[in-house]
Order: C-alpha cells, then sequence, then structure tokens
C-alpha cells in the first residue's frame, strides 16, 4: 500500500525491536493495520483484525462509502480520510438511532517560531478542508482535538505561550460557529481558555458548539498531568466544571480531555451522567503513552456501554528553545512525535482502525446509539457494578484517618528460630 520505501532512523527510541521511523510511520506504513493488511493474506487479516478490533454485531466493522467531494479534498490536502459503520441490532419497539460522527487529528501548520497570529491563522487555514470534508459528508457531531488551535506548547513552561489563551466565546470558537451552522453541525472545540471573568484564569477547555452555531456549554479538563514533558500544571489547574453531559441534537456527549483517560473514575462519571458518546480529544506521545492507547478508550467505551472517539495530534512540534523536564533526560526542544492514531470505541468491543499515524486525518463514523443500551441489557454492567461498595469505600478514603482493608497472614509476624 503506501509503504514508504526509504527507511529512516529511527525515531529516538532505543528499544530493541522498534522500527518506528522519524517520518512517524511503523515500518513505512501509516498505521498497524495498514501494516499487517499488507503483510498478511487475506484470510489471516481477516482473522487478526477480529482478534485486534472485534465483530460489531457478529461481523467485521463495515466501511463506508466516502462522498467524492471529501475524496477529493483528502487528496488536494493530503490527508488521510477513513470511514465506516456501527450497526446496533434491530429493534421492534425503537427506531435506529444512527449518528454521523467525525475526528480531527492535524499537526502544526507552521513552526512555532513564527508570530503567534501567523500560527494560529495557519492552524485556521489548515483546517478548513477538512472540516469541510466532514460537513460534506454529513457529519453531525465532530471534534478536535486537544488545544486544536495552538502548538502544544505545555512542555516548555514559557509563559509566553499563555497568550494564545481565548474566552469560551472567542475567535477559534467564532470560526467554528460558522461551519456549526453551515454543515448543521455540532463541533467540540477543545481551546487553552482564558476566563475573563475569574481574574483571567487559564483553563483547558472543550467548548460545544450545537448545530445552530449557539454556544452549548464547557467543559474543564479534570486532570492535570504532571509526567515526562506534560508540564501542563504551568499553565492550568483542574477544571472545575464536574462531567457535564451536552444533550445535542443528535445524542448526549461528553469530553473526557486526553489524561483523564487514565482515571476510570473519570471515564465512569460521565457514564452515570448518561453519555452516549465521550470524546478523548488529546496530545500525546509515542514513547510515552502508545501502548496505552488502543486499551484506555476501549475499555472505557466496554465498561460504560457508550461510544468513545479518541483523537490525538500528529507530528513532532520543535520549539525555539531547549528544556529539561526533571526526568534526567538531556534538554530537548520538542516533545518526541504526536502519533494521530484517531479511533472509535463501541460499546460491544469493536473499533475502527486507527487513522495515520504520521498525516493529519479525518475519521467518520456512523454510530447506531441503540447499541448502547443494548450492551447494558446484555452485560448489565450498570446493574452488577455494586456502587454501593466503592461510594463507602471512597468515602472513607478521602478521609485523613482513613485505614486500608489488609488482613495479614499471622505467621509474617512469628519470630522463626
Ligand atoms: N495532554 C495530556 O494530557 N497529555 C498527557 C500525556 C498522556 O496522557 O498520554
Amino acid at each position: 500500500m503506501e509503504r514508504k520505501e526509504e527507511v529512516g532512523k529511527e525515531n529516538g527510541n532505543s528499544e530493541e525491536g522498534s522500527q518506528t521511523l522519524r517520518d512517524g510511520s511503523i515500518c513505512g506504513f501509516e498505521s498497524l493495520s495498514r501494516l499487517l493488511e499488507s503483510s498478511l493474506s487475506p484470510q489471516a487479516f481477516k482473522e487478526v483484525s477480529r482478534m485486534l478490533i472485534g465483530l460489531n454485531c457478529g461481523k467485521a466493522l463495515e466501511p463506508l462509502e466516502i462522498v467524492e467531494t471529501a475524496k477529493g479534498l483528502s487528496s488536494q490536502h493530503d490527508f488521510d480520510i477513513q470511514a465506516f459503520s456501527f450497526h446496533a441490532d434491530k429493534e421492534l419497539l425503537r427506531e435506529p438511532r444512527v449518528v454521523r460522527v467525525g475526528l480531527i487529528q492535524n499537526s502544526i501548520a507552521v513552526p512555532t517560531t513564527v508570530p503567534f497570529l501567523e500560527q494560529k491563522k495557519a492552524i485556521f487555514e489548515k483546517l478548513k478542508p477538512i472540516i469541510d470534508a466532514a460537513g460534506a459528508s454529513g457529519v453531525n457531531i465532530l471534534c478536535l482535538q486537544e488545544a486544536w488551535m495552538m502548538p502544544f506548547a505545555f512542555c516548555t513552561r514559557e509563559k509566553r505561550w499563555c497568550e494564545f489563551a481565548e474566552p469560551i466565546d472567542g475567535e477559534s470558537t467564532q470560526y467554528l460557529q460558522g461551519f456549526a451552522r453551515k454543515y448543521n453541525m455540532v463541533i467540540v472545540s477543545p481551546i487553552l481558555e482564558r476566563d475573563l471573568i475569574h481574574g483571567e484564569t487559564i483553563w483547558n477547555t472543550a467548548v460545544i458548539i450545537g448545530n445552530n452555531g449557539n454556544i452549548i456549554g464547557k467543559h474543564r479538563k479534570n486532570h492535570i498531568p504532571r509526567v515526562g514533558d506534560f508540564n501542563e500544571s504551568t499553565y492550568y489547574m483542574e477544571g472545575n466544571t464536574g462531567h457535564p453531559v451536552f444533550e445535542t441534537a443528535y445524542g448526549k456527549i461528553g469530553v473526557n480531555i486526553c489524561y483523564g483517560r487514565h482515571h476510570p473514575l473519570n471515564w465512569l462519571v460521565f457514564g452515570l451522567n448518561g453519555a452516549e458518546i465521550v470524546f478523548n480529544p488529546s496530545a500525546t506521545v509515542g514513547e510515552l503513552s502508545e501502548p496505552m492507547w488502543p486499551i484506555e478508550a476501549r475499555n472505557a467505551a466496554i465498561a460504560n456501554s457508550y461510544f468513545v472517539g479518541s483523537i490525538n495530534r500528529v507530528g513532532t512540534e520543535v520549539f525555539p528553545n531547549p528544556f529539561t523536564s526533571g526526568d534526567g533526560k538531556p534538554q530537548h526542544a520538542d516533545f518526541g512525535h504526536f502519533y494521530g492514531s484517531s479511533h472509535v470505541s463501541a460499546p460491544d468491543a469493536s473499533c475502527t482502525p486507527s487513522l495515520s499515524r504520521n498525516r493529519d486525518g479525518l475519521l467518520i463514523s456512523d454510530m447506531d446509539l441503540n447499541l448502547c443500551r443494548q450492551l447494558k441489557d446484555k452485560w448489565g454492567f450498570r446493574m452488577t457494578a455494586r456502587y454501593e461498595l466503592y461510594a463507602d469505600m471512597l468515602s472513607r478514603y478521602v478521609k485523613p484517618d482513613f485505614e486500608p482493608q489488609i488482613i495479614s497472614d499471622p505467621l509474617l509476624h512469628k519470630n522463626h528460630l
């Protein structure tokens, strides 16, 4: 398929067996799925796919026809485009509730050294054809990546990047409101927020734009990383918006921003509030989190009987000044490679193949939301959850006098002569 003949240097990852190239591909392929498809016989690929990405209603996930306009935009602007359809079983008392969801991943558009305004404008322009492709494809709900309107500069700890922060109704929201109106589309827009009412406080926030271009609400990132180069706590605090679920024209949605995906309770509470789709707009790099990436989202979709849309940035963003993060590594000027690989996970444990690891992309998925209740009825996770046990445990755990429930082997404390 699209294997690159030129095998470049490895991506600074010295682990034995790593074939990840400097260009962000996997052994010259854009994604694991494409590597496998090209390397295996059709029968073996089918079997491997069944085990790796599961079956939806007993069948391999169905690809969706991509409209010519969207195909044209993807080849003209060089972005990956893939489309799939998640079915649910036919019900006798309910009509199917099919919603078309789009996820966009992208690299920044110009180097981080150019003036901020130009950087922002270039990202806006870069996204336009991808959003247009989503609109031409009839996408109902579109989600962009974490802090899509800026480079992910939080590794640097330099405060000048705060200039990118905008109020909820700032220029990034206004830009997307036009697309929301034009395409009758709900848009989830994760931005760096500046809260003008509360002393110019900065937050990592997802703005929910309704299909009429109105602002439905916002959610602020609950869990802030303090790992590796993710020095985000230098810029903003833990969110204060709880776990809102937004009832939109197309379904009930929640947003679990990036690092929140490592916290099962965060996923849980969006589910308890009734989410049918939870988006996970992210910015994360291969060396840190790639083995976790496909597992956590999929597990959340299964455990909470909802769909998860996972989105990650693409590419390597190099900053003007080198930095360190107190982890013993030599100073460096980039985070590493943001590995894209956006995908959708369903409550029945099926999931789409991932978008490209090294190119911009649009992933379109039809989801019959009836699947959520069907999986609740089948597995009964809500009914068997025993929340009262955990409510009791947690309420004791958060108290200073908490004592863990440990029963020691009495022989451990006997003196052996
Ligand atoms: N943006 C962000 O929260 N990244 C943290 C790294 C990770 O969770 O993989």
